[in-house]
Parts: C-alpha cells; structure tokens; sequence
C-alpha cells in the first residue's frame, strides 16, 4: 500500500465550505506510524475547492477539517493520506449528484436537523464502476429515513408497529436498530437514521438513496409481535435491496435461532440459493448490534469452510461489502489468526479452512468467538470423527451449519449434525433414535425449530434459466463385458477393492488395467493377482493406445466425446466431473487432443489457484476451455457459472456428493439454460450405484427403510454376486425396468399415452417381468413410498433399535487430508457409504397419477421439509418414472431427443442405449 504524506493543515474554521467537488469512501484511524493500521470505521472524505473533511460514514459526525489539499490526483484507491490527526486510506471515489427534491426524499422526522443551506452537489463517473451514486448533500441529511419513516414504509404494517411508529413521531419511543451501523452519539441524536448506502439500478442509472426505495427488513418481528422487546432490529439496508424473498426469511430465521445464547440452526437450502449472504446478512445484524444503544450480541463470527472455498467467501464479502471496510480476516497463516483479536472490532469474521483449523485448534481456542459458521458443514456427520470434536472442544456458544444435503447417508449422520447445533437437544443417539420411533411428532417440531431448508422448487427462480438433466445410459464395449464376468468370478476377495475396480472398469478397462499393475505387489490383494494372471484379456489390452485408440473401449468416452464436440459446435462451455484422479488424467489427455484447452481443479491444485482458476473460466466463457473438476476436491461451493454444460462422468455412492457437483453450474448469475448430463455404463455396478443412490435419495428426508448394521464384510456371496451380475447384455435399462414404466422407452409419460386398450397389452409386459424381479428379490422392508416426507415418515419408521447399534469409527476425511493423499481422494470407497448397500430395490410406485400430484402440494406451513422435492435430481423411482425416458428403439422420439440433449443430428450411434429427461419445472 503506498502512502501519500499530503502537507494538511488543520482547518479551524466551522463555516462550511464551498465547492463540493469529489467525495471518496475512506477507511479512517489515529495517524500512527504502525505498519499494519488499526481503522476505526468507515467515513467519508468530502472534498471542496479549498479544503476537506472527513465524516463518520452516516455523515452524522464530522471527524476532522483540513485545508490544503490541493490536488486530489494523488488520492487513488488504497493511497494512505494523514488528515490532521487522523490518516484514511482511499477506498473508492463515489458519485456526487444533486439530491432529488425534498418533497420526493423521505421526511426527517421532527428531531431531525433540517436541511440547512446546501453546497452544490457534483455528479462524477465512477473511476472503477463507471456506475453513478446519489450522495446526498454533505451538510444536511434530507435523505436519511427517519426510523419512523422507515418502519413506515413496509406494508403491511403490523398494529403493534404502527402503534410504535406513532410512538416514535410522538417522540415517546425509541426504535435503535440493532443490525444499522448505529449513530455515534445516540445522547445528541434521538432520531436514528440508517447509514448512507450508495445504490444503482440494474441499468447503472442513479437512484435516490437505498432507504427510500428498499423496505427495511426487520429480524425480530415476532419478538416485537409478542411485546418481548420494543427494539427493532434490522438487516442493513446494503443487503435489502438484492435479497430475494426465500432469502429474507432465511437470513430472519437465522437471526431469531442465534440470537440467544446457545441458539443454533442448521441452513439446509439447495446448492446455489444463497446460504452465504443470508449468513452474511444474519450474523452481520448480530454482529453490529454492539454499535446500537442496545444490548450487545455477539462480537466474533468463526467462519470455517472447505479449503477450495475460502477465497469464494472471500469474493462474496467483497461483493457485498463493495463500499464499505472489508469485514473479515482470512486466515492464510498461524499469524492470521493471532492477528485477528487485535482487529476483531473492525473486522469481527475470521474465515479459516477446517484443515488448518484443526491444525492452529490451540490458537483458535485462545480467542473468544461468540458465532461458529461451518459452511457444507456435513462435514461433521461422523458423530465420532476428530474433525466435529476438533469444533466442539472451540465451545463457541452460537452455531450454524450451512449445507444443500443436510441428509448424506443415513439418520444417524443427520443426528450428527443437529446435536452439533443443539447439543443435548435431541438427546443422545439412542435417545433420539427412540423418538424417532415413539414420538415423531415432538422429534418433527425439534427439527422444524432446528432447521429451515428450501429446495428449488420451494422458491421463486425466476432469475434463473431453465435446467434440464439426463440421465445417459451408455453400452458397455465388449471387453468391459468380459473383464466384468471375470471380476466375478473372484467376488469371494477383497470386496471394497473388487467394488473399486468394477468402477474403474466402467470407466474404462485401461484404468482397471493400471490399477492392477499397481496394486499386484500391495499385500492382501490375493483376488486380484488371481484377476490379473488369469485376465486372458486384460494382458491383451496392455498395447491399448489411449487416448486415440482406446475411446472406443468404453462406452461412456465414446458418448463423452461426441458431447463436447457438439457443445463446442453449440458455442457453449462444459465443466466434466469425476470421483477419480486416474479418470480426469484420461479426460484431458483425451480433451487436449481434441484441441480443448483443459482447466483443472482437483486435490492437486493449490488451494490459492482455486478461485482464480475459476474466475478465469467463468470469464472466458470460452467453448474451446474445458473445466475438469475432481467430486470431492471442488464438488461443493463453486460457481462454474461461466459453463452451461455439466457432464457427471462418474457417480458416487453416496448421492449429496454428486447433487453438489451437479449443482455447480445452475447458479444466480447463470444466463443460459443449463444441461446436466449422467453417465452411467449399462448393466454394471454403477446402475446398482444409481439405483442404490436413488432409493437413498428418496429418503432424502426420511428416517425409514434405511439400512444399518451392513458392513462389506456381512455381504453374502450372493449380495455381491449381484452387485458384480452385468445385466446389460439382456436388458437396455435395467433401471427403467425397476421402475415399472411401461413406456417401453418411447418417452412418452403413462398420462400422456394413448388410453387406447390396444397399448395395454404391449405394457403389461415389463409390469410382469418387473413383479417376477420383486418376487425374486425377496424385498421385506420396502418403504410405502420411496419419497417421504419427514413428518410421515417418522411415524413409519420401522423399529430397528437392536440394529442401529452398528459403530460408526470412520473419520471424516477434510480436503487437506485429501490433497495430502491423493489415492485416498479419489479412492474413496469408505466403509461407511459401502456400509449401506444393499442389492434390493425399493417397491416400483404408482406412476404420476393426479392424485400423487395432489400429494406433492403441501400445505404452506409445511412447505419447508414436508413437501416433495421434484427439484432433486433424482428422488425416488417413483419420481424417476415422471422423467421422460427415451430409447433408440423408438427412432423418431430418440432422434428429437438427441437433438435436445446437444447432440447433432448426424449422431445416430453415440453408444447411448436409454436415456432419461428431465426439465426443471421453475
Ligand atoms: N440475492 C442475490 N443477488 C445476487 N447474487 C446472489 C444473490 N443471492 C446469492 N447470490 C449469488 O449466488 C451465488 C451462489 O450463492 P452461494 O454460494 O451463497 O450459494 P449456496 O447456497 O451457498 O450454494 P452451495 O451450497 O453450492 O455452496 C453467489 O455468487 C452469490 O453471490
């Protein structure tokens, strides 16, 4: 930062100046010559033909005058200036204009200073935004809302608040807002007035002030409803103006769960509704309420996130804060952190990635923190695991977690997550497995209180553009059949390796192949020295020449590469996500010589490169870049907003982890309609994978038929027989057959077809071969229906005490761990998501009938949790049967969805053998 030393001498005079002619947002502090500043507040340097003056940013108090400033070149964003006693540091050059007339500005109210004679105000072209600011004029405050006004202005006024707002003009009331900065000098300025927030319409033309046009949102409403305080709190107004409604009453809902000592709350929005500015916005309002003439709150905020999103959260302070003093410490060093207390008024967030959170725990504990955010915080849904009893052992009082999946695999993981928030709330496990049984009522208003999720289709999008997802299912190429049948020969092994390897292989024989060799001389790997010395076919494809030669061995790389072809032809950008290290290494040599240029973000990529990785990308928006993303390294947090294509390639078991990575390109900012592309290879483990994920998914909010007690070492041999069973060769779909569709692939919904009695005939048949495959599966403890709410589904759920005792030792694996161990990253076959597999299938459900629409239209107190969530990617068979469903059987339909799904209309043989379709209802 350079420092600019201005000769100022102090201007005595109070006659207000002439001139105004620029003002800039400053951060201001004692003049010291300290390296690292103290800043005091944020303030406003106004500066006239023949002198300057720096103002408190409500522009209430005047901090010092000075003249003999003569120039105003030097006063750059950043520069450090002493002004008298006091030095700033240049933020940001603001607009002047005049102000628009009075009888158009919000009243002052009576104890308001009126409007003394003015200077004339100027209007200059922002330096760096080119946007225009309507600053009021210097002396005078016609613009600030009296907090009468501004209560005023929210309709419908409740009776209790207008009865206040007359209290307030009767002079009989006070109303300090707690989230506002607040006056300085509260004894000499009984009227509050919010502070002065620069606003620009969407167009970039001037508006009035931000208080006459945005209601103030006010936090505590039902605490003022029921008399418990006269004190209204609002969020500051910088927010207001963009919040959308979900947001509001999000950032309320936080707000009223932690403002007690103790709250907590879990913010389980989908990805991409905007968890961190209500987070931002709530805990700000707790936050700053030590400035108002009211109790203080809270005073520290720990915010701790996934490593790849630091700098992410970082962008969004930026983004929200773009006028005012950065608020937060980001922790990059041990230094940081000791830092902070030294800086904690002025910047009261410290946001620090859970790896070295865990490494700098003794620091941490040092300071007091009043508030503990954990972004994706299902982290923490090993119960056990070091990471959440790293956190706990911090005792910060407040604490919200923030994630799109709040349900990952089973109830007790969910458990996890609320006794993080709520410690003894729910009991201890076994306790709260019991209400789960004897009381779902009670155990539904805990959660309830506890969490607020909204799913997309909760929530008014319409700044988004359409989404559409397939589910593309590819042919195994002949050799990935004869590898698959001889992997089973040996399933009596190792089975989380075999598991691995069969989805190597469906990814394409070659990695299975390079796995083996290094593998064979680990120990205990028995099973697959047999595979290898026996693999007839597996030596023969040692030669195997990728990339060029070998994209015909899999089906999915022959399907991947006639999608990006087109997407470049369609001139849009596509991001392609895998579990695995080995799978990315093929796809951007496969990428590279197709003339792509690769962008890669994977548990190599230095945390520091992250975001600027992904600004370079969403930048660009350049069709020949292609974004290659690891699951776990970056599947959570990003916007990849700059591509509109997003190919899965790869599935996980657990199916929150493919949500996130999905749901990074459908974000606010997105201005094309986005395309969301599965692949699964036909007939292998990863349709079990698929179908295992969507009877999970269905469960998404549900306690009921979820399995525990399974561990790999209970499968039977049959159990993995039929994991390893390749099924291709006898059915296109075996997926679309579980679902008891009778559309027999010709994309036609059950509703939608001809009533005709002819078609009848044709579709009872996959119904019959379905009823023989459940009477084969023997399946006992189908739930009902596969997409349960909550509040049904507590009371079904069935009695498994002696079951659930299953321990649960995995640790939680944190992304510096996974940096740290690159195999582990992409390896990640953990005992717990293999724990609950299971070959069986839920019940196929009744296919989109009125009366089932009718049941997915929940009474608006229950919208939260108790609606059915058609936004999900997949939520049940049930809901996968309302996809449109496609087959080449069907040449016409089968073409017209090729040519919707992105792919040309020459692409007969794209190896596809069935697909799914789906487009967002938003
Ligand atoms: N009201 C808004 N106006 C403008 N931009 C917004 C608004 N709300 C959110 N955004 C932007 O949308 C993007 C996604 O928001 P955010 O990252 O908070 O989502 P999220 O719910 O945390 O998603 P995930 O669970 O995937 O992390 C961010 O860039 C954010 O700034």
């Amino acid at each position: 930062m350079s420092r600019v030393a201005l000769n100022v001498d102090s201007y005595e005079g109070n006659d207000i100046p002439s001139t105004e002619i620029a003002r800039f947002v400053v951060l201001y502090g004692k003049a010291s010559t300290r390296k690292h500043k103290i800043w005091e507040g944020d303030g406003l340097l106004v500066c006239y033909n023949d002198s300057c003056i720096l103002k408190s940013e409500d522009e209430r108090d005047i901090i010092c005058r000075s003249s003999a400033l003569k120039s105003l070149d030097q006063l750059e964003d950043g520069r450090v200036i002493n002004i008298g006693s006091w030095s700033v540091e240049i933020q940001e050059r603001i607009e002047v204009k005049a102000p628009p007339p009075l009888e158009s500005q919000l009243e002052t109210d009576s104890t308001s200073t009126p409007p003394s004679s003015l200077p004339i105000p100027v209007v200059l072209p922002s330096r760096s935004t080119g946007r225009c600011f309507t600053i009021p004029a210097p002396t005078a405050s016609p613009s600030f809302t009296s907090a009468s006004k501004f209560l005023a202005q929210r309709p419908p006024m409740t009776p209790l608040l207008s009865e206040q707002v007359e209290n307030r003009k009767r002079g009989s009331a006070s109303m300090p807002f707690l989230g506002l900065e607040a006056p300085r000098n509260v004894a000499k300025r009984p009227s509050f007035v919010p502070p002065l927030i620069g606003s620009t319409t969407s167009d970039g033309t001037t508006t009035t002030s931000i208080q006459e046009k945005i209601p103030p949102l006010i936090l505590n409403e039902q605490d003022i409803l029921a008399r418990n305080t006269t004190i209204a709190v609002v969020a500051d107004p910088r927010f207001a103006k963009q919040l959308r409604d979900h947001q509001k009453e999000g950032i309320r809902f936080i707000f009223e769960r932690l403002k007690s000592d103790s709250g907590g709350a879990i913010l389980a929005d989908d990805m991409g509704l905007g968890k961190s500015i209500q987070t931002m916005a709530a805990t700000w309002a707790l936050l700053r309420g030590s400035k108002a003439p009211s109790p203080q709150i809270a005073n520290s905020c720990l915010i701790i996130v996934p490593s790849s999103l630091v700098n992410n959260w970082k962008a969004e302070f930026e983004k929200w804060w773009r006028l005012m003093r950065f608020p937060a410490v980001m922790a990059q060093t041990a230094k940081d952190i000791s830092s902070y207390q030294s800086t904690v008024k002025q910047m009261p967030y410290l946001v620090i990635s859970y790896d070295m959170a865990q490494r700098h725990v003794e620091k941490l504990r040092m300071i007091h923190f009043d508030i503990i955010v954990c972004d994706e915080g299902h982290k923490l849904k090993n119960l056990d695991g070091k990471l959440r009893r790293t956190l706990l052992s911090l005792e910060i009082p407040r604490r919200l977690i923030l994630t799109g999946t709040p349900m990952q695999n089973d109830f007790d993981e969910f458990y996890s997550l609320l006794d993080f928030v709520r410690p003894n709330e729910f009991g201890t496990l076994a306790e709260f497995r019991k209400m789960c049984n004897d009381n779902p009522e009670q155990l539904n208003e805990l959660i309830d209180d506890c969490m607020l999720r909204r799913t997309a289709a909760d929530v008014n999008l319409t700044h988004l553009p359409e989404k559409h997802e397939y589910i593309l299912f590819c042919a195994a190429s002949q050799i990935q059949q004869n590898i698959h049948s001889e992997i089973c020969d040996y399933m009596t092994g190792d089975a989380l390796s075999l598991i691995f390897f069969a989805r190597q292989l469906a990814n394409h024989p070659k990695l299975l192949l390079d796995n083996l060799r290094e593998k064979n001389d680990k120990p205990g790997s028995k099973s697959l020295k047999q595979i290898q010395k026996h693999s007839a076919l597996l030596l023969a494809f040692d030669g195997l020449n990728m990339p060029r030669g070998g994209v015909k061995e899999s089906g999915k790389l022959i399907a991947l590469v006639e999608m990006l072809k087109c997407f470049r032809g369609l001139q849009e950008c596509a991001v392609i996500v895998s579990n695995y290290i080995e799978t990315l290494d093929m796809i951007e040599q496969l990428c590279e010589y197709l003339d792509f240029k690769v962008f890669r973000l994977d548990g190599k990529t230095q945390v520091q490169d992250r975001q600027k990785l992904v600004k370079h990308f969403n930048d660009q928006r350049d069709p020949s870049n292609i974004f290659l993303l690891s699951t776990k390294a970056g599947g959570v947090g990003l916007n990849l907003i700059g591509a509109s294509r997003l190919v899965l390639f790869d599935s996980d078991w657990n199916p929150a982890n493919d949500q996130q990575a999905m749901a990074r390109i459908w974000r606010d900012g997105q201005v094309r309609p986005c395309h969301i592309y599965r692949l699964i290879t036909t007939g292998t483990i990863e349709e079990k994978m698929l179908q295992r994920q969507i009877k999970k998914t269905g469960l998404g909010c549900v306690i009921d038929a979820i399995e525990v007690g399974e561990s790999v070492s209970t499968f039977t041999d049959e159990e993995l027989k039929d994991i390893f069973t390749f099924t291709g060769d006898q059915t296109e779909c075996n997926t679309h057959d579980l679902c008891g569709c009778p559309c027999d692939g010709n994309g036609m919904l059950e509703n939608e077809m001809d009533d005709e009695e002819e078609s009848s005939e044709e579709m009872d048949s996959p119904k019959e071969k379905l009823e023989e495959e459940e009477a084969e599966e023997d399946v006992d403890d189908v739930p009902e229906t596969p997409m349960v709410p909550i509040k049904k589904s507590v009371s079904k759920m069935p009695k498994k005490s002696d079951d659930w005792d299953s321990s649960d030792d995995d640790e939680d694996v944190d992304d510096e761990e996974l940096e740290a161990d690159l195999t582990m990253e992409e390896e990640d076959v953990d005992s717990q998501e293999v724990d609950v597999f299971a070959h069986e299938f839920p019940e196929p459900q009744a296919k989109n009938t009125d009366k089932d629409k009718a049941g997915t239209s929940a009474k608006p107190e229950k919208k939260k949790i108790d609606k059915q969530e058609p936004s999900r990617n997949i939520a049940s068979l049930a809901e996968l049967s309302r996809w449109r469903h496609f087959s080449p059987r069907h040449p016409d339909t089968w073409h017209h969805f090729l040519v919707k799904a992105g792919f040309s209309q020459e692409d007969t043989d794209v190896a596809l053998t069935f697909a799914f379709y789906q487009e967002s209802q938003f």
